[in-house]
């Protein structure tokens, strides 16, 4: 990732990509106190836009108050910082990392004199599932590892430190021949996945976990907002694992892997063993709604270029 062209937004500069670097005493680096948002500027009929800027911007000033760090930036700069990010490497399409973190200015858990700093990265990076993922689903395991305790990490920060657990699970499942990893929360009901957000659909009805070791995902708010558009009834709730072994079907939500149906969990096919009619139509109108398709919902969508 560090070897390339391009221009990074550090700490109010856009800076060339290869110079963009922090000194291996930085503090986060050491900690993992930090936070970052996961954000996508997709290709519109008006040019490149980002989609739910706004409420990933908010989410990431969330994270830094939770961890009780004072952001050096506005929202608004913030907001400009991720469009410029997509501009100046002229980017049609582009993943978008926000970061923050604790500098070097000095180490140990009682160093008090720490610098925050923030950097925003913008790159092409298409869905990391196959197309043929989006349509036929993964598999996925239940992982070994749970996740995180509501009072062991702070569960609605994104904090880097969160990752460590996310990569632990997914590894695991990885290694284990799945492609993703399902969570279970320290009670063992149904958290999320690595790094998305969780649904499944039987009855009639679209369930997902509450909102406690799960992220609040914004794409998850999403499949919740098109739900209430199109009067699909949701409960949020505590769900187990043998109710996704048994639902008509399953799919995990988030902005890099978007709307992805899940085939089959532990060896257990989900419904038909690929995407259901209800996950398509979710996904659909997804794909819609990110490339400025969806005019009742055109403000989610910020221009990168206005
Ligand atoms: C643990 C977790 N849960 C749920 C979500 C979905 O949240 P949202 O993107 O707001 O719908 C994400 C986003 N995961 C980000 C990081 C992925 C990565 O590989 O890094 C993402 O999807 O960008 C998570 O990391």
């Amino acid at each position: 990732m560090a070897d390339r062209d391009g221009l990074i937004w550090l700490d109010g500069e856009m800076v060339p990509w290869r110079e963009a670097k922090t000194h291996v005493l930085t503090h986060t680096l050491h900690y993992g106190l930090g936070c970052f948002e996961g954000v996508r500027a997709y290709s519109t009929d008006q040019g490149p836009a980002i989609f739910r800027l706004k409420e990933h911007t908010d989410r990431l000033f969330r994270s830094a108050h939770i961890l009780n760090l004072t952001m050096p930036f506005t929202k608004e700069q913030l907001n400009e910082a991720q469009c410029r990010a997509v501009q100046e490497n002229d980017l049609d399409e582009a993943y978008i990392r926000p970061m923050v973190f604790l500098g070097s200015e000095g180490m140990g858990l009682r160093a008090d004199n720490l610098k925050v700093h923030v950097m925003v990265a913008a790159w092409s990076w298409p869905s990391y599932m196959s197309p043929e993922a989006k349509e036929l689903g993964i598999k996925v395991r239940t992982s070994s590892y749970t996740r995180h305790h509501v009072n062991i990490t702070m569960c609605k920060a994104k904090a880097n430190g969160n990752y460590i657990n996310s990569m632990l699970a997914l590894n695991e499942a990885i290694s284990g021949g799945a492609e993703e990893a399902l969570l279970l929360d320290n009670e063992g009901y149904v958290a999320e996945g690595s790094g998305e957000n969780i649904f499944i659909y039987r009855d009639g009805v679209l369930h997902t976990p509450e909102l406690t070791s799960c992220l609040e995902g914004i794409t998850r708010q999403t499949i919740l907002d098109f739900c209430k558009d199109e009067g699909v009834p949701v409960k949020e709730r505590r769900i187990t694992r043998d109710e996704v072994y048994i639902a008509e079907e399953a799919f995990f939500t988030g902005t890099a892997a978007e709307v992805l149906p899940i085939r089959e969990l532990d060896g257990r096919t989900i419904g038909e063993g690929k995407r259901g009619p209800l996950t398509e139509k979710l996904q659909s109108k997804y794909f819609d709604a990110v490339k400025g398709k969806l005019p009742e919902h055109s403000e989610w969508l910020t221009p990168v270029n206005d």
